[in-house]
């Protein structure tokens, strides 16, 4: 695999990553591989295909994706949908975009014998395991028949990095440089090559999917502008409410994990959008300027949460410190699992959370994170098992930030503030009126709604206790300045090293919020 990065420099992105020989190739048969990236522009891999004597484009829809235990019909639904206009897209530009359907390398092989591309163009790709070995698979077998793949990152994550000092500089430069505007025309090939169809659910004889928001790139556009324009003005008052984010928040996460809008074009429109608001200079554009600049800090996560995924591919398995292993392994219990995943754990607030969720494949961060503490804290649930179960239901499954974050919220990071959130004071914040439990949970209050599985309180002490006797272990503090090392971002640095007095466990169990600041 060719390390190509695009950060840094000042040339152009495709020429840039491209070495003078490669360059010199640039007019032989292209092959664009299209992932996570369904989009015309902003795309590297289509810009360079421009250049090509004759390109075209191929998604494959992998039987190992299909199997895999964080898929679910939403996500092929999304891709779908995203797929044929991106096809109609290309097409208009004079490119095919194929779709076939089995396993990789296999699929590459087939095509190749009707189509003998010398370049595979695509972006680089930050997935679950089976992803990885894919990727090594096919690096392989282009290897060995002297294909050259070329790949381009897509987002401000790094591949490989050395070291996470100077990696908020190096987004920065990413973001910076300008997009790459849509390919005009492309040119295609005259070989004749089956396009293949884009199945529906129905026609690969798997259960329909819930209903899902419009994707592809236009749908993408009309979100960004409608979040810049408006609904965005009070961005950091709706985040935390599951009433208010519904309409409050960009709503962006799943074009993001598609890629039918690149990340850069969002930090770019958000960027253009407070210049203007500095220029109005009034208070009320300083005030949306300030929800804006919250938006523009969590686009940042986005990237940094992947980065640890890309850096630690096993953390999808394993605790990132391992000093946490064997914490929970043990005490599955799948009683308490159905009750939290079906929405009848007998907590109203977590109960109407998951019944959104799973009846719109969306939900807003701080309800994310109670959901995961409740399984993790007072249900003592592994995180990989409730993850996998969360991945599905999320619309957006992005593997680096999901891991990232069940781990975070289930304090086996070894790295950052836990938080154990009480659900019941959540709702008191977030629902204070009944309104979101009410249209969620339509049999609150009546004899139909279980009591309580765990007693709250007794619960969140034990969980509390079990975490603080490994967090005080000597290995368990040293293993976590190597997290912090390795994952840990510049600014939390500046918080840690602060030596402090042996910390005690907090005795309420209303929103803990243990170990501050390491
Ligand atoms: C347990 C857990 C699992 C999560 N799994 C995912 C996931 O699989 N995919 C996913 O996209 N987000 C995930 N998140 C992060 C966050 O909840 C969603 O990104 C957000 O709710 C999506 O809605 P939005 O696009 O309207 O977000 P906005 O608030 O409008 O944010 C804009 C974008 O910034 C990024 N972002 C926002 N918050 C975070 C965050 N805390 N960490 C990293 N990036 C962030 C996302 O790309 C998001 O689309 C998870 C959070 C938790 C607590």
């Amino acid at each position: 695999m060719l390390p190509l990065s695009m950060l840094g420099g000042t040339l152009d992105p495709v020429e840039e990553a491209l070495s003078p020989w490669q360059t010199a190739i640039m007019t032989d048969l292209a092959l664009v591989w299209f992932k996570r990236d369904l989009r015309c522009t902003d795309h590297a891999p289509l810009a360079a295909a421009a250049r090509c004597r004759s390109a075209v484009g191929l998604y494959v829809l992998e039987d190992e994706w299909l199997g895999a235990p964080e898929w679910d019909p939403q996500h092929w639904e999304f891709i779908r949908q995203s797929l044929l206009e991106l096809r109609d897209n290309l097409a208009a530009r004079g490119m095919p975009l194929l779709l076939r359907r089995g396993a990789m390398p296999l699929v590459l092989a087939q095509l190749w014998r009707d189509y003998p591309f010398t370049e595979l163009l695509s972006h680089e790709e930050t997935g679950s395991a089976w992803t990885y070995a894919r990727d090594r698979r096919v690096a392989a077998w282009c290897r060995e028949r002297g294909i050259a793949w070329r790949q381009w990152p897509q987002f401000g994550v790094v591949r490989p990095l050395a070291q996470r000092d100077g990696w908020a500089e190096a987004w920065e430069r990413f973001m910076a440089r300008p997009p790459l505007a849509a390919v005009g025309q492309l040119p295609g090939t005259t070989t004749p090559l089956d396009g293949g169809d884009i199945p529906s659910l129905d026609a690969l004889g798997l259960p329909a999917a819930r209903p899902i928001p419009p994707a592809g790139e236009a749908a993408a556009t009309r979100t960004l502008e409608s979040f810049i324009a408006e609904r965005g003005s009070r961005y950091l008052h709706t985040l935390s409410s599951p009433l208010l984010a519904e309409r409050g928040c960009s709503r962006l996460s799943a074009h993001l994990a598609y890629g039918t809008v690149s990340m850069r074009q969002v930090v770019q429109r958000t960027r253009q959008r407070l210049r203007e608001l500095r220029k109005e200079g009034s208070a009320e554009a300083g005030e949306r300027a300030r929800h804006l600049r919250g938006f523009l800090s969590r686009l940042h996560w986005h990237c940094h949460f992947i980065q640890k995924l890309e850096d630690e591919p096993a953390s999808e398995f394993h605790n990132f410190s391992r000093s946490y292993d064997g914490l929970r392994e043990d005490d599955w219990s799948e009683e308490r699992f159905l009750a939290w995943a079906e929405g009848r754990t007998g907590f109203p607030f977590v109960d109407a959370c998951m019944r959104c969720l799973r009846a719109t494949g969306w939900i807003n961060f701080r309800m994310r994170a109670m959901l995961v503490s409740f399984a993790s804290y007072h249900l003592w649930l592994h995180w990989r098992g409730t993850g996998l179960f969360l991945a599905r239901q999320f619309l957006d499954f992005e593997p680096g930030i999901h891991w990232s974050q069940m781990q975070m919220q289930s304090g086996t990071t070894g790295i950052n503030t836990l938080r154990i959130y009480s659900p019941n004071k959540q709702w008191a914040d977030q629902d204070p009126r009944g309104e979101f439990v009410r249209r969620w949970l339509p049999e609150w209050g009546s004899p139909d709604y279980p009591p309580p599985i765990v007693d709250e309180q007794r619960a969140a002490r034990i969980a509390k206790e079990r975490i603080w006797a490994r967090r005080r272990q000597p290995e368990a503090r040293a293993e976590a300045r190597q997290v912090l090392e390795r994952h840990g971002s510049r600014k939390d640095r500046s918080r840690t090293p602060r030596p402090k007095a042996q910390p005690q466990p907090p005795t309420t169990t209303e929103q803990l919020e243990l170990f501050a600041g390491e």
